[in-house]
């Protein structure tokens, strides 16, 4: 089934088009990311799907159920965690999260409110007000309190901007736990790392429309090969200048040149021998998602 069908989606602010018509299906279990620059409109189409705005044009489903139209059963199958830290500063964790599960109709939600917690390393926390936590502990809570109805279809709008170590290791334990259980999870992080190691498909958003949308394996091949990183004792080689990235960035003696395969490193050696130079430093690295992101928000394509 279809988690997530966002249809042709439109928005503007004004003379901003936020969103020129996004349409994308999101599966039942996928770990999915949602990347792009900053004003992309990742956060406008979040609040869309989380039915906080109202598109101009298109629509969006939740497990069959329009978020405008069915606002109540699309709510109840989805799980938010915003951006933005808003809370009643009067209320304690706990009871922040029993108000939580009393708006899904969930009077005796005690169980699982104590295994989100426990999760979510909050039980300590349990009895304190939301007013004397710090920054990181209330991004547990908006975790929490995004996941007290169990929602199959879970949404986090960069859930670890400026959090630490550890609360991302415990967060992504649990999310992932979660995933393995048959939730459906769509992330939007500026972390290129950390999509690459959670995210199974992404799609890339700029100036609001999809740009790239593959799986994370996909994509990683799509970039072709690897950079090999030299550092010469001399010139590099007029017959081999054509392969250096990023020319702009090159320090002299220091060159990156994009290799499509490996055999392609003992020619490069071989030409550099001949020439008379020599190789103080070298590395090979593979491409990464960073790789891909940067050139398709340059280019638009790779
Ligand atoms: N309420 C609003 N009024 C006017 N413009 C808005 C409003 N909300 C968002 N925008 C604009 O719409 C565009 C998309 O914003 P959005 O917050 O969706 O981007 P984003 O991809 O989430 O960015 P970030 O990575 O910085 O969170 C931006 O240019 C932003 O300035």
């Amino acid at each position: 089934m279809t988690a997530i069908h966002i249809n042709q989606v439109q928005k503007r602010y004004q003379s901003l088009q936020a969103l020129g018509g996004v349409s994308l299906a999101i599966e039942e279990g996928e770990f999915f990311g949602l990347l792009g620059p900053n004003g992309a409109g990742k956060t406008t189409l979040i609040s869309i799907i989380a039915g906080l705005i109202r598109p101009d044009g298109g629509s969006v489903t939740i497990h069959g159920h329009d978020v405008q139209t069915d606002f109540r059963a699309a709510r109840r199958k989805l799980g938010v965690v915003p951006q933005e830290l808003v809370f009643d500063p009067f209320f304690t964790v706990r009871e922040t999260l029993r108000l939580q599960s009393g708006y899904f109709g969930l009077a005796r939600n005690d169980d699982w409110i104590d295994e989100v917690m426990f999760n979510l390393d909050l039980t300590n926390k349990a009895d304190t007000n939301m007013r004397a936590l710090s920054g990181g502990m209330k991004r547990r809570v908006l975790v929490a309190q995004a996941l007290v109805h169990k929602p199959p279809v879970i949404v986090l709008d960069e859930p670890t901007a400026g959090v630490d170590v550890e609360l991302r290791q415990t967060l992504w334990k649990f999310i992932s736990r979660l995933n393995r259980e048959g939730h459906t999870v769509v992330l939007t992080t500026h972390y290129l790392e950390e999509a690459q190691a959670m995210c199974k498909r992404v799609a890339m958003l700029k100036a609001g429309k999809i740009v790239a949308l593959d799986t994370m394996s996909a994509l990683i091949r799509r970039i072709s090969g690897s950079q090999l990183n030299l550092h010469l004792k001399g010139a590099l080689p007029p017959q081999l200048q054509h392969l250096i990235t990023h020319a702009e960035l090159t320090v002299p003696g220091e060159y990156n040149l994009r290799i499509n395969d490996y055999a392609e490193v003992e020619t490069i050696l071989a030409r550099v021998r001949e020439s008379g130079a020599v190789i103080d430093e070298m590395q090979l690295q593979q491409a990464d998602l960073e790789d891909i992101f940067l050139q398709i928000m340059e280019k638009g394509t790779v």
